[in-house]
């Protein structure tokens, strides 16, 4: 069996030694002509890339999951998410508009379905209005919007410009971080009722309901980039894409815990 070296496009030679192979010519980001990863290196690098920078590593994800926060620190995160769970549908919207093919456009409409639901009273946006009300919120406070912080406007407003300006490529690799979610949300499945036992555990259907939503979402978005991106230009914009969204949950959390930190410091 022929193994490839992580981080690179060579395989070991027989005496362990590498040696170049020509149908996939090793990375070189400054070289125009670089011919594209194979399939297996291309995944492995959006992998890479959505596991290095993903949000999870965020101090204030960090803090959340060690049960650090204060009620109005959870309150102000479970405030300024709502903008983005918001977001989502209509950036899905976005997307819709890019795929050329019926069954294409019925599996992404799936994905506005599972935010707005299928009935009143139904879907992920509501699922996270119950989380507001459980961690003490208005729902009225989320639906205004009343508590959204201006960076994290910007960068949930970046992430729809990104999927209505991109290309259907770069709209589909930006749902990657997605690769990580289910594990994220595992992670507060377990935390919140350990560190936080005043919120009602009825308020974190959302969290449950992502896991097998994200993992499917996930495996769809995989196969369609793999798919598309042939060249390595398609490849390197796919790749930039995906660390644009990395960027934008980082910046999310930024601001949430800029808005958490001592007045002084401010
Ligand atoms: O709480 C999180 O950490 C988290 C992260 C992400 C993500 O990685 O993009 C999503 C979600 N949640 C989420 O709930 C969700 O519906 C979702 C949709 C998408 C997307 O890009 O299409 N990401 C995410």
């Amino acid at each position: 069996m022929t193994t490839t070296v992580p981080g690179t496009s060579r395989t070991p030679g027989p005496s362990g030694q590498e040696r170049a192979d020509p149908l996939n010519p090793p990375a070189d980001p400054h070289n125009p002509l670089a011919g594209p990863w194979d399939a297996a290196g291309f995944e492995r690098r959006l992998r890479g890339l959505a596991a290095a920078r993903y949000h999870d590593r965020h101090p204030f994800n960090r803090r959340m999951h060690a049960g650090g926060l204060s009620a109005d620190e959870l309150r102000t995160w479970v405030a300024n998410r709502f903008y983005y769970q918001c977001a989502i549908p209509l950036k899905d919207a976005f997307v819709l508009t890019k795929l050329g093919t019926p069954d294409r456009r019925r599996s992404w409409l799936r994905r506005i379905q599972d935010h707005d639901g299928l009935t009143e009273g139904d879907g992920g946006i509501e699922r996270w209005l119950r989380l507001g009300e459980a961690v003490g919120l208005r729902r009225e406070d989320l639906l205004t919007h009343r508590r959204l912080l201006p960076g994290v406007r910007l960068a949930v407003d970046g992430y729809v410009g990104l999927c209505r300006d991109g290309t259907a490529l770069e709209a589909v690799a930006s749902s990657l971080t997605e690769l990580c979610a289910p594990s994220i949300m595992l992670t507060r499945l377990e935390a919140f009722p350990r560190h936080y036992p005043w919120i009602d555990p009825a308020g974190l259907a959302y969290f449950r309901d992502r896991v097998p939503q994200g993992r499917r979402d996930a495996a769809e978005a995989l196969a369609w980039v793999t798919e598309w991106a042939l060249t390595r230009a398609e490849q390197e914009q796919a790749l930039a894409a995906l660390s644009f969204k990395c960027d934008v949950l980082w910046a999310l959390l930024d601001s949430v815990q800029g808005a958490s930190a001592p007045t002084a410091l401010r």
